[in-house]
This record gives C-alpha cells, structure tokens and sequence, in this order.
C-alpha cells in the first residue's frame, strides 16, 4: 500500500486520535493545570498527568478526611488504590455519571465546578463500599445529610437541576435523595430533642428559615412527576439488578494474564448520536447517477466526491492511504450493492476473527485469529457521537480517570474550526474498536468514509490493514497524540515518545 505522512487530512496533524479533551473548568486544582498546557486540547491525552490527577483526589481526600467533620466515623475505611478506582469505575459506572452530568449542563458555572471537586472523590468510593454492605443506612445518613447540607448552604435555587445534581452527587437514583429530604422534613415536623449532631444542626437550619424549608418542599412536590420520569429514563442504570447480557458481545475474549473480567459494555453495531447534536443534513444525501452499475468506476460521481481516485485493487484491497475520505455509493444511487463503490458497507462489520484479549501491559487489546491481507477493511470504529459542548462535560469525568476513549471526526475542518467538530465517544456504547492499543508502528491505517450522508459532521471511521498482519497478532491503531508526556508502551523499534534526551 501506498505509504503517507499524513494519512486522513492534508494539513491536520492532529486528525482522528484518540483524545481526551480539556474541561473549561477553572476550579479544579488539576484543571488550572490544564489549562496552563496548551491551546490545543488535542494535547491532553497525557497518562502521566492524569496519574497525577489521581495522585491529587488522593491528597485532596485525605485532607478531606481529617479536617472533615462530615464524615461519619462509622464508614468503614477500605484501602483506596488506582486499581480500586479502576475497578470501581467501571465504563458502566461512568455512563452513569456522565449523563447525570449532562442533566446539569447548564447549571451556573460555580455548581458545576463545586460539583466537579466533588466528583470522583475517593470518599465516596469508600462510601458506597460501606452502603453496598450496610443498605439499612442508606436512606439516613448523616453523610448524605450533611452532603446535602453543604449544598444546601449555597443558596442555589431548588430546582430540579439542583436534585439531579445532588443526586449525581449521591452517585444514584434521585429518588433516594426524596427520601432523605422527607426524613429531613419528618425529624424537622417532629421537632424532637434528637440529639444526632447532624441533624439537630440541619433542623437549626431549617428553623431559623422555615420559609426555605417551605419552598423547597413545595417545589420537591411540584418536580415529584419529573423525578419518577427522570429515574425513568435511566432505569436500567440505576438498577442494580440490571446487568447488561455479557453474552451478547459478539467476540471471544481472552485473558491468560490475570482474573480481570471484560468490563460490562454496550456494544452496538451503528453509532449512536447524542441527543444534543442533530443529524446529518439532508441536503448532503445524494448519489451518483451511474447507468452501467459503476462499471466504470473512476467517473462514478460519489467516488469523484473524494479527491482522489478510486482506492482499492479489483480484489477490494485499498492500495492506497493518501486519500481524505472515501464515499461510496448508496440509497440514492442508481447502481446496486454490487457496485464496485461499495467495500466497505458489503464487508463483514462483525470479524469473529478478532478477539479481545488481555496485554501484557495495556489492559485489553484486539488480536487476530486468522493472517488479515494488507489493504483489507478491518473494522469501523463505533461509538455515541456527541459534541464539543458534550466532549467536555465528560472530560470532567474522564480526565480524572485518564479514560481515553474520545476520536475526533475532524476530517475537512480546521483547527479554527474545532468547536463544531464531533466526536466519537467509545467508553460504553462501543465495538471491538474500543479495545484497540496504540502503537507507533501500527498496522492498520484509520480512513474516515461517507455511505448514506456525505455530511462532513457524521463522517465514519474505517480500519484498515496498512501491511500483511500474521495470525495471533495484536492489532493497533496510532493515536497520533502528540504529547511528550504519553508513556507509552507499544515496546517498538519505531517508538516515538519517551526518547531519553
Ligand atoms: C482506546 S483504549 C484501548 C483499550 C484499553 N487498553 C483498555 O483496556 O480498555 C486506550 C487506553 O489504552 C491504553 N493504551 C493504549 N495503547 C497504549 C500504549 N501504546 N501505551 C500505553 N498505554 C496504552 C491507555 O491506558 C489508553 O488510555
């Protein structure tokens, strides 16, 4: 096959990576930093840095448990890890997360960064250790009280926003968050001698100003239908018994390397689009008006939408890289499914001859059981498509968590043009491609292509084999990060970052 430098865009070093991308957040410690890297938030795929986020929830926590006056001394102090944070935030977990976070978008500025120094915090990954094994405590507790407490000080309005945030907060239903409010209001109805120093404090609060107590309670029952349509809605998330069918992942799985199961994913055979980004115009839907079945392939108007000509070998092997993008013919066309424009759509998008298998030393990876011949169409890369706005909303999440599960669809914009640019998330509604490891001299080569649509906003992302790849091999894509922080560990000769100067 043809060797580029460039492969996807002419002038866009920084086209299709990976990418984990920078929040906008000015309050978090890790965030400032951030912010001091660069102007490009490609650079922000960095597991050095993201370790020391980690590093700093640890510091920033443990502070927080010994100044701390709301932790119950009850909780049960387990050991905190990386490797408990990763177990603990499973892909599923996050998805949980984030869509919460979403739910509160457009909260002000300052919840979203208080929410954000919340977020992640190790506290309530020992917390939630402590409920699991102690549910009776989960509707009354101090902790969550005086969670609420804090938030509760910032005279935010109640709004449905607020109990959603407080709920991602909780880390689960909101209708769990009623109950605690309705405790508040029973103990506060009471008007007891409870001598909980919690609760005797939050009745002091809602004393002193009934007329809060008042309207948030008006409000908690004016939203009451929005809760149960809102826990609705993420049913299947916030239901514990729920566990996706592990047998529907289309692969095998391997794993010689030690006992860590596949995590619970959502594999999906189409990208999905966020709620927040549209669809594709329809005014890009159009197809060529061949009358021989696209015999003579190089006129085909859809294949002349690309800029350059026709790239595969009679064989369907695409013999060539350097190409922007490749459009094949569909609906709209006048030729059938055996036209020659149409390898990647006519190719087997499920390989039961890949397999997801355990690395050494990169978590999972994808192998190939059978030889795959260079040029061939490996897999498409699949996803939820979300936007900018979206992209960094999760980055919150992410970057904390040093998930990298972010690919830019920035075939035919510019970097001025960045904003508008969607991206392919992969960490819970995925494929195969999710598990693909990076390396510096990677085998297959990464073509954004065009079949319904020729939208340039819902470009798709194709695989294919840049050279022979021989049975039992780990199949890789090059991230193209460009950061001189990324440890990488492909083990190639051609291994470009960690050079001792
Ligand atoms: C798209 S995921 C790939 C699947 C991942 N290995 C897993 O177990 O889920 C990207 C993550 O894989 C790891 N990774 C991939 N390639 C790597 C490399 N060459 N060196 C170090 N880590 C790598 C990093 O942790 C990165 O955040």
């Amino acid at each position: 096959m043809t060797k580029v430098n460039n492969k996807f865009k002419k002038k866009n070093d920084n086209s299709n990576q990976f990418t984990t991308i920078k929040t906008t957040n000015t309050n978090n410690k890790n965030n400032k930093n951030n912010n001091n890297n660069s102007n490009s938030y490609q650079n922000n795929c960095n597991s050095r840095r993201s370790n020391r986020a980690i590093t700093n929830i640890n510091n920033n926590n443990l502070n927080n448990l010994n100044n701390s006056t709301i932790i119950n001394s009850t909780i049960s102090t387990i050991p905190v890890s990386e490797y408990n944070l990763k177990s603990y935030f499973t892909p599923r977990i996050v998805y949980l997360w984030i869509k919460n976070l979403e739910s509160i978008t457009y909260l002000t500025q300052e919840l979203n960064e208080r929410l954000n120094s919340d977020f992640i915090s190790l506290e309530w990954v020992r917390f939630r250790e402590y409920l699991k094994n102690n549910p009776d405590q989960i509707k009354d507790s101090n902790f969550e009280v005086n969670l609420i407490k804090k938030y509760y000080f910032l005279n935010y309005e109640y709004s449905i926003e607020l109990i959603q945030a407080i709920s991602a907060i909780m880390f689960r239903s909101p209708i769990y968050v009623k109950g605690i409010w309705d405790s508040l209001d029973k103990k506060n109805n009471k008007n007891n001698n409870d001598d909980s120093t919690a609760m005797t404090n939050i009745n002091d609060i809602l004393d002193s100003n009934s007329k809060i107590l008042q309207d948030v309670y008006e409000k908690i029952t004016q939203i009451e239908k929005k809760f149960m349509e809102f826990d609705l809605q993420y049913e299947e998330l916030w239901n514990s018994k729920f566990i996706a069918n592990v047998g529907a992942i289309p692969y095998s799985i391997f794993n010689d390397i030690d006992g860590e199961r596949l995590p619970i994913l959502e594999f999906t055979f189409e990208n999905l689009i966020h709620w927040d980004v549209g669809s594709p115009d329809e005014d890009y839907n159009y197809g060529c008006t061949c009358k021989d079945n696209c015999k003579d392939v190089t006129n085909c108007s859809c294949v002349q939408h690309g800029e350059v000509d026709y790239p595969f070998n009679k064989n369907g092997k695409l013999i060539r890289s350097d190409i922007g993008a490749i459009y094949e013919c569909n609906s709209f066309c006048g030729c059938n499914f055996t036209c020659p424009n149409r390898i990647i759509q006519n190719s087997n998008n499920c390989n039961k001859n890949l397999q997801i298998f355990k690395t050494k030393n990169k978590g999972w990876g994808v192998r190939t059981l059978k030889p795959i011949k260079e040029g061939s169409f490996v897999m498409e890369h699949l996803g939820e498509i979300i936007n900018h706005q979206t992209s960094e909303i999760r980055s919150v999440c992410y970057d904390k968590l040093n998930i990298m599960t972010y690919f830019d669809l920035d075939y035919g914009y510019n970097k001025k043009s960045k904003d508008k640019v969607l991206c392919l998330d992969s960490n819970y509604w995925c494929n195969i491609s999710r598990f693909l490891n990076h390396s510096c001299d990677a085998n297959l080569v990464t073509i954004p292509f065009f079949v319904e649509h020729k939208d340039n906003r819902f470009q798709r992302i194709a695989f294919f084999a840049q050279r022979d790849i021989p049975k039992y091999s780990e199949i890789t894509v090059d991230y193209k990060i460009h950061d001189d922080d990324f440890v990488c560990l492909c083990g190639t000769k051609y291994c470009s970052y960690n050079k001792i100067e």
